[in-house]
């Protein structure tokens, strides 16, 4: 579970970024969250990931207290979670099967394990044949299904994805919401920023909508509320 109380992110003093926010995430659920350029968004993301810390207010993720975490277990905790961005950020000079494995040496993953499991996670997202290519052999669309597999390998209880279908066509966007969907069908609680209309309104998802640093909708089955 996710639970954010009352939580504020000032940047620089006075100009709050999140601005009091207080929203409760159960495990399994599939959220969609919306809102203009600037209302704070990935700010709540990486709040979650504990890239920043809040100015105030709490935040609870699987029951710890993040304003509590010791330094120390930070890398622990990053390693829950799944995280896929915008622009893939996949290591440009190993191969498909090292981005993956990666992922998991950092965990000290057994060889033995890895070799089954870095090949169950190519197969979830359809890449199972292009293990050997390079990030830039790939298209746009296979790249960010390579993060994917990276983001699940270690089957995180969360997946945060930044914008996932940002640089992507309307047929790769579908295809990575559909792997974000079978993720979540998995038991994963999915998080999807994203600014892509027709997908928040198609999938029928709770959809959280912040503007200016706080949340100004929640809708259990919602669709993307457009005030401009
Ligand atoms: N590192 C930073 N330093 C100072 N201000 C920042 C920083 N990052 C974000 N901000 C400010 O905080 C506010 C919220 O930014 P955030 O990136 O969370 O918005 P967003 O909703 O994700 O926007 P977008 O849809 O454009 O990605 C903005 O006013 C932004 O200028």
């Amino acid at each position: 579970m996710i639970e954010l109380k009352d939580v504020t992110k000032e940047y620089s003093k006075g100009v709050a970024a999140l601005n009091g926010v207080s929203v409760k995430i159960e495990q399994g659920e599939f959220v969609f969250i919306v809102g203009d350029s600037g209302s704070g968004k990935s700010t709540l993301i990486k709040l979650i990931m504990k890239e920043l810390d809040p100015t105030s207010g709490t935040i609870i993720v699987n029951g710890q207290n993040l304003n509590r975490m010791k330094h120390r277990h930070i890398p622990k905790y990053r390693r829950g979670l799944g995280v896929v961005f915008q622009d893939f950020r996949l290591l440009k000079d190993r191969n498909i099967y090292e981005n993956i494995a990666f992922a998991q040496r950092v965990v000290e993953t057994p060889t033995r394990v890895m070799k089954k499991k870095v090949p169950a996670a190519l197969s979830l997202v359809g890449l199972a044949q292009k293990y050997k290519m390079f990030p830039k052999e790939l298209s746009g669309g296979e790249q960010q299904r390579v993060a994917i597999a990276r983001a699940i390998v270690n089957e995180p209880s969360i997946l945060l994805a930044d914008e996932p279908t940002g640089n992507l066509d309307p047929t790769n966007s579908w295809e990575i919401m559909q792997l974000l969907e079978e993720a979540n069908q998995r038991g994963t609680t999915v998080l999807v920023v994203t600014h892509n209309q027709e997908i928040v309104n198609e999938m029928q998802k709770r959809v959280i909508t912040m503007k200016k640093g706080v949340i100004v909708s929640d809708e259990k089955k919602g669709g993307y509320i457009n005030e401009d």
